[in-house]
């Protein structure tokens, strides 16, 4: 397994553009099954989500190529439903092909989907909505099989805004029968891309970003060229890693209002933040500042994928600051290796109470999911001598080398891969 050495203490500093957005690339790699014919996507990080995904659509039978950050995929190849298990287990992120494949073939089998371990992550509001729209599903063992002869528009109110349960009802009722509403729908800027694109495609699809979706099913959907949105996740981990080490960066390809709950934090905790067109700079040079109290619910206030980064912040902060997490119960991880660096912070009913240090100590850390470790590895840009951390591939889920971003704006931090077995050294 790789690891990043990271000698602490160095302020960011530099500009760089921003990768396209995971959240968006996947849940689009994924409709592209809705067209028969090649579809151009650009903007698509190197990360392994998206190689997941990649593999899985060849292996319903589509020709995909990723070539630097374009992806050209045939989906005309596509000749069948079922998604393996191993791939499905590896990712949450393949249950987005349950909507898509169910449209085109009238039957998908899925298993259990993957991913990281931040939470109990139900797929019960996916089942309901695409049961409202026809759908029919029976267990076999591990397997879930799911059948309708056809797809008719229903009315669907979600008991909690699911971003991929509103992905997937939005991408199964794209070639349903009649008109079907959304109602309590979430409302990220990931599925305005997802409308975007489905509607560069032929859908009929209106409100996407508002909690009401209306989807006017059309007979078939046409291949397109697509840019997806940059990566707001990304984005705001540089501004926190700028912000820790007291540095100046700039970021470029941005969309700043996808931001503002952040930028909101940001100032509060003494950083300053300039926005201009799609650049946005920060930068800090004294202690952060406590902030009273941040609770993470769905957009557009402040996003649970930003949570550890910015507790890394609060942990250096001069004060006191609750960090209240509503979407995902097991997303403090990060909090036991942040105290192993030197934090002061203590988990009580779904909030974490951080008491500001002034430094934290470079250790041995583990990244236990994509954001608490990239929140470590903020830890480790800020801090006294050398971190190193350990399951990188859970960063390399959603972060397009990490190391060579944050080497670009100055940081110390290289990959060490392992000594293979024959004692050789790696190239
Ligand atoms: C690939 C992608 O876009 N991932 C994002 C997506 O995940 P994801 O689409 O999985 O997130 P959801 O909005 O669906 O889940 C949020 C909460 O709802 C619960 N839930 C969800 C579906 C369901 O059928 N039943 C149910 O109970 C989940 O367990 C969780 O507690 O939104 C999350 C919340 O912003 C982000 O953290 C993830 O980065
Ligand atoms: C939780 C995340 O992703 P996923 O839903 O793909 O696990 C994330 O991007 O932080």
């Amino acid at each position: 397994m790789d690891k990043l050495v990271i000698e602490g203490g160095q302020p960011l500093s530099g500009t760089i553009a921003i990768q396209g957005a995971k959240n968006a690339a996947l849940p689009i790699l994924a409709a592209s099954v809705l067209a028969c014919g090649t579809v151009t996507l650009e903007s698509v990080p190197q990360l392994l989500d998206i190689e997941v995904m990649l593999q899985i659509l060849r292996e319903l039978g589509c020709r995909a190529e990723h070539e630097g950050e374009t992806v050209t995929l045939n989906t005309a190849t596509a000749y069948q439903a079922h998604i393996p298990e191993k791939l499905m287990s590896q990712m949450r992120s393949s249950i987005f092909l349950m909507g898509p494949l169910l449209a085109r073939f009238g039957e998908v089998h899925i298993y259990q989907p993957g991913g990281c371990a931040i939470g109990e992550r139900k797929f019960d509001l996916h089942l309901e909505g695409l049961r409202a729209l026809g759908a029919e599903f029976e267990e076999y063992g591990d397997r879930i099989s799911c059948t309708a002869d056809k797809l008719v528009g229903a009315d669907i109110h979600l008991s909690f805004p699911s971003v991929g349960a509103t992905e997937n009802i939005m991408m199964a009722a794209a070639l349903a029968e009649g008109r079907t509403t959304i109602v309590g729908a979430a409302r990220e800027p990931e599925i305005q891309d997802l409308q975007n694109f489905l509607n560069a495609m032929g859908a009929r699809i209106m409100g996407a970003g508002t909690d009401t979706i209306t989807i006017d099913g059309v007979d078939s959907l046409s291949p397109c060229s697509y840019r997806v949105i940059p990566d707001r996740i990304v984005a705001g981990t540089l501004l926190v890693a700028a912000a820790a080490t007291k540095g100046k960066v700039t970021l470029t390809n941005t969309r700043p209002a996808h931001l503002s709950s952040l930028v909101h934090v940001l100032r509060r905790a003494g950083a300053n933040v300039a926005i201009d067109g799609d650049a946005m700079t920060v930068s800090a040079s004294s202690r952060p500042k406590a902030v009273e109290r941040i609770v993470t619910s769905p957009y557009p206030a402040f996003p649970t994928d930003l949570q550890s980064p910015v507790m890394v912040l609060l942990a250096l902060a001069d004060g006191v600051s609750i960090m209240k997490e509503t979407i995902f119960e097991g997303r403090f991880k990060h909090v036991g290796e942040l105290c192993r660096m030197g934090a002061d912070i203590r988990v009580d009913l779904g909030a974490a109470i951080i008491k500001g240090v002034p430094r934290l100590y470079g250790a041995t850390v583990e990244a236990t999911d994509l954001r608490a470790g990239a929140a470590l590895v903020i830890a480790g840009l800020a801090a006294q001598g050398r971190t190193i951390v350990e399951q990188v591939h859970h960063i390399d889920r959603g972060y397009d080398s990490i190391e060579s971003m944050l080497g670009r704006l100055g940081a110390r931090i290289a990959r060490s891969a392992p000594v293979p077995d024959n004692g050789a050294v790696p190239g």
